[in-house]
């Protein structure tokens, strides 16, 4: 199911300082970027979306996904999907195995979730990659799993943060594209926490810092 992710005042202070302030609704399909330096709450706003923001912040305002205000729900319940620079495969488990582990419980039966695990590899131009050990992919078939994996837990809303930081130039551009039009394809609202202006460009969405000024890129 995809709707809308509505920041609805959202407002997150530690100690004394303001680090997040955002009022803003991100539509299906639509890619958010937030940009800023170290230390300015980037993180700290997609932790508050997450729902793995530390103690140590005070938070104001509501976050609503696909009409659930999910502001006070624990992380598991909340569908949001994230993808990061790190993201590992587990290195015991199969290429496929690594996929079926993120289907949600709902989907019932082998053949149904081998159905499902069949149809990403295939969209991640990866077709037959199932019983490969995650091991002897390149960075850039691993970077495509990751990103099937959280697609296949079937989120509402997708965060990334820095996903492509660690690709080198000319794959960075590749799975970046790749990515970016599996959100428009799935029509999920999403937020892209990066240090590239070249990344805010291709999200093609707006460009804020995490207290909502805009960015000129
Ligand atoms: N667990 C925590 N407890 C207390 N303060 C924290 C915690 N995590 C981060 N902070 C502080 O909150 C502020 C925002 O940090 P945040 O990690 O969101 O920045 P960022 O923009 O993501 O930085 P970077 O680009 O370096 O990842 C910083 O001042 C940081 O020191």
């Amino acid at each position: 199911m995809t709707g809308v992710l509505e920041l609805q005042d959202l407002q997150i202070t530690q100690g004394q300082t303001r680090v997040v302030a955002l009022d803003l609704t991100i539509a299906p399909g639509e890619v958010l970027t937030i940009m800023g330096p170290s230390g300015s709450g980037k993180s700290t706003a997609l932790a508050a979306i997450m729902g793995t923001l530390a103690p140590a912040f005070r938070t104001t305002g509501r976050v609503i996904l696909a009409g659930r205000d999910i502001t006070t729900l624990p992380p598991h319940l909340r569908r949001v999907g994230l993808l990061f620079q790190d993201d590992v495969l587990f290195p015991h488990l199969s290429v496929g195995a690594n996929l079926a582990f993120a289907l949600p419980p709902s989907v019932k039966g082998r053949i149904a979730r081998r159905a499902l695990v069949d149809a990403a590899l295939d969209q991640a131009d990866l077709s037959g990659f199932a019983a490969r050990d995650p091991a002897t992919l390149s960075g850039g078939q691993r970077a495509r799993v990751a990103l099937m994996r959280t697609l296949l837990a079937q989120p509402c809303a997708l965060l990334l943060d820095e996903p492509f930081s660690r690709l080198d130039a000319g794959l960075r551009a590749q799975i970046r594209s790749f990515v970016l039009s599996r959100i428009r394809k799935e029509g999920l609202p999403a937020v892209l926490v990066t240090h590239d202006p070249e990344d805010a460009q291709a999200a093609g969405g707006r460009v804020v810092t995490p207290l909502g000024i805009p960015v000129k890129l």
